[in-house]
């Protein structure tokens, strides 16, 4: 039967590509006529027919997925799509004796098809006709009395799986009663195997979901729930369903920003698979800036410094200092009170330059006078380099005693001029001022301050002596040319340099000018002209600074300096924050949410809660319950939604070597499940763990606690909970997202410092 409709639909599918194939050759031989109308009207053909085309041929694995049964809507109108809009039953479309006939079948898909007299084939998910048949709930049926969901690979159908939302009715289609098939999608979706990739969960998405996914744009919809209940996949669809519903608005661009590059290639395969891509650009937190890409991890008391609000404060000092000559500065060297006199470091103390035949001086002092006086300015420091240049320019000329010399003001100004230009020319000049007033960039500073004397003075009463040496060696990894490796939390202090210190105005290239313009001199007639939208839309896909929507997905780990990143790239935007504070790795999370409440501004906030776990089956949610009672007492877990029977294992290392108990344990799960097995390890850990998997193929992965963060795999060990918990409140939240990454099964594996009881469970673990 669904078989049928499925032919249906692809017969209908492959008239449309015919259909768009013709538009293409069509449009291109429009191209052969070359005239300027031609050739508009060809961009727009190719461009749709383009569209059509690859969204077809994206579309067409797993196309129909889904139908709904309905009862008589109170209102007999229609929508665009061709279905019914009323979503209330109608008063008579239930007889007395409890039967009932179904007014309307509608079949969902990941894009909408319409037969050629408008008759909806199939309705896209996202379309407000296909939202009953993921809101509908046996407690709130609305017309639904049946949902459907069906498996199909290519052209044949699998199977299908119903569900009965008013299972008190006897109802008939077309004459005939309507059967119950299968024990429901939900549960066949979850039991699947895990891959490297995640799959889109169009089908199954669940009521509380679909609140999320289909909630207006405005503002700032905010989500939390616990581990496994969908928040990412939420994240996802809604990027999809923002674009469906407001296309225009959203050509600005989506960004989602994911915590690490293993979520970004974890998930970057669900847009495209709902029939999304270009518009939506996923990138790892570290990733943000152009040319700075994060490939080393900090520790986590260098990253609470590098990432709290302090480091704002150092940071603008630093870009205000940096120009500072500073004087001598006082320091305390084996108890002895010294002063130091800082190195010279290229800057030069004196100007001398040949004006009107004259040779003119300025001094340590009077330089140092000028810069004071620019950098009393607000401005960010590139930015005053004009103002530094005039006053250098007005002390020389009162200096060359011809200020006085005209009474004319007019003759006094030309003068000036002339003055000016003699300077300004003169190479010692462009020299001298290359050398006292730099350009700034973000990466020169950060190896500024990784020398500690200087950090130590732009951090005064910020960072104590002690934080400051950590922090400026590890600032030094990026090497004295800056180009060594960054960290996560580096490339959000690059991020803010670049503002503090301020893109200094380059002269834009000139247009190419078109001969024949310059010919007739229209290129001067020609009044300044306006950037279209268009262009614009353009402009800003290339320079990638501002999104019209932002996601951010576990937004419980953005330090208040990432904050800060990720909100300057969505000033305008609508938001999505998706998070759980249960899982945040940051220290100061109170720290954190002021600095995102600052970054969302006073835009409204609506509040969603995911309340059920799909990923843990209760075996292994219990078991993570027990960390999370202890990392946040009075936290309730998420309700884990099925139950396989196979409890935890544990196993205490003992005398034997960690590497070798990890590695059978993983080879015994690859044999259990068909999918992936994740070993998590302390991140100190990482390469050690790496090492103990060679050779056990693709299936087995070994990665760091940080690194955990919104993966999951079908069974995972975690190494040493002790190790990865460290002591402290932040670790043991951590521990709680490795223990939430298996659909399967779960193994802990003690070493010493576990403390294990005879049965292998370690101290944390206890109950
Ligand atoms: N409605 C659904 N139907 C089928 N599978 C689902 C559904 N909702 C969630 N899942 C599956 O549950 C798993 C967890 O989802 P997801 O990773 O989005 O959760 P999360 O809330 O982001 O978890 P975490 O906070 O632990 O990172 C995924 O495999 C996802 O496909």
């Amino acid at each position: 039967m669904e078989q049928d409709h499925l032919d249906k639909v692809y017969r209908r599918l492959e008239e449309n590509i015919h259909e768009a194939e013709f538009l293409m050759r069509d449009a291109a031989k429009l191209g052969q006529v070359g005239t300027p109308g031609a050739l508009a009207e060809r961009d727009a053909q190719v461009f749709r027919a383009g569209v059509h085309l690859n969204r077809l041929n994206n579309e067409f694995e797993d196309f129909l997925f889904g139908r709904i049964d309905l009862l008589l809507g109170k209102d007999g109108k229609k929508g665009p799509d061709g279905a019914f809009t009323s979503i209330e039953t109608a008063d008579d479309a239930v007889a007395p004796n409890n039967t009932a006939q179904i007014a309307e079948t509608l079949h969902i898909g990941r894009i909408g098809v319409l037969e050629a007299d408008y008759t909806p084939l199939v309705i896209d998910w996202r379309a407000p006709a296909a939202a009953p048949f993921y809101r509908s709930t046996p407690v709130d049926p609305g017309r639904v009395v049946r949902r459907r969901v069906i498996r199909s690979k290519g052209r044949r159908v699998l199977g299908v799986e119903d569900d009965l939302m008013r299972p008190e009715l006897t109802a008939t289609l077309d004459g005939a009663p309507l059967p119950a098939i299968g024990d429901g999608a939900l549960m066949a979706a979850l039991g699947q195997a895990r891959s490297h990739t995640m799959r889109d969960i169009v089908s199954s998405i669940q009521a509380e979901q679909d609140l999320v996914i289909r909630a207006p744009a405005a503002s700032v919809t905010h989500v939390e729930g616990g581990p496994g209940t969908g928040k990412t996949a939420v994240a996802l669809h809604r990027a999809a369903y923002l674009l469906y519903q407001d296309r225009r608005r959203y050509a600005g661009g989506i960004l989602i920003v994911s915590p690490t590059p293993l979520l970004v290639a974890y998930t970057e395969g669900v847009l495209p698979s709902l029939g999304e891509e270009g518009q939506v650009a996923i990138r790892a937190v570290g990733n943000l800036v152009d040319g700075a890409e994060a490939t080393v991890y900090d520790t986590p008391e260098i990253a609470r410094l590098k990432g709290s609000a302090r480091m704002l404060k150092v940071l603008r000092k630093a870009a205000r200092g940096a120009l500072e000559r500073s004087g001598p500065t006082v320091s305390v060297r084996n108890g002895q009170l010294t002063l130091d006199e800082e190195p010279a470091s290229g800057t030069p103390n004196r100007l001398r330059v040949v004006a009107f035949g004259r040779r003119l001086e300025l001094e340590a002092g009077d330089l140092d006078r000028i810069r004071q006086s620019v950098l009393s300015g607000t401005a960010p420091v590139n930015l005053l380099r004009p103002r530094a240049r005039r006053l250098l320019l007005d002390a020389l000329w009162s200096k060359s005693g011809a200020a006085g010399r005209h009474a004319d003001p007019e003759l006094a100004a030309e003068l000036r001029s002339s003055f000016d230009e003699d300077i300004t020319t003169e190479d010692d000049f462009i020299r001298f001022l290359d050398a006292w007033w730099p350009e700034l960039t973000p990466r020169g500073l950060l190896v500024a301050m990784a020398d500690e004397r200087r950090l130590g003075r732009w951090a005064r009463r910020i960072f104590t002596p002690g934080e400051v040496r950590r922090l400026a060696r590890s600032l030094r990894r990026a090497g004295a040319d800056g180009k060594g490796p960054l960290s996560v939390h580096d490339v959000a202090i690059l991020d803010e340099l670049q503002l503090l210190l301020g893109t200094p105005h380059r002269p834009r290239k000139k247009r190419e000018l078109d001969p024949l313009d310059q010919l007739t001199g229209l290129e001067e007639l020609m009044p300044q002209r306006e950037e279209t939208q268009r262009e614009r839309a353009e402009r800003l896909a290339a320079e990638r600074t501002e999104y019209a929507h932002v996601i951010v997905d576990e937004a419980q780990d953005l330090t208040p300096m990432q904050w800060r990143m990720v909100g300057r790239r969505g000033r305008h935007a609508t938001w999505t924050v998706v998070g759980d504070p249960a899982q945040s790795s940051w220290p100061d999370p109170e720290e954190a949410v002021e600095a995102r409440e600052e970054a969302l501004g006073s835009r409204p906030r609506r509040r969603f809660q995911l309340t059920v776990n799909y990923r843990n089956p209760a075996e292994i949610a219990e078991l993570a319950a027990r960390v999370l009672a202890r990392a946040m007492p009075g936290m309730e877990s998420p309700t884990a939604v099925r139950s396989t029977g196979v409890v935890p294992r544990f196993t205490a290392v003992g005398d034997a070597a960690i590497g070798s108990v990890v590695r059978e344990e993983t080879q015994r799960l690859l044999a259990r499940v068909d999918g992936t097995v994740g070993v998590v390890v302390a991140m100190n850990r990482r390469e050690e763990a790496a090492g103990w998997l060679t050779g056990l193929g693709e299936r087995a992965v070994a990665l760091g606690s940080l690194e955990a963060k919104g993966l999951e795999y079908d069974a995972t060990v975690v190494v040493s909970p002790a190790e990865i918990a460290g002591n402290t409140a932040a670790g043991l939240r951590v521990l709680y997202v490795c223990l939430t990454r298996a659909t399967q099964e779960l193994t802990v594996i003690s070493g010493r410092r576990d403390e294990p009881d005879a049965q292998g469970v370690p101290e944390l673990l206890r109950g």
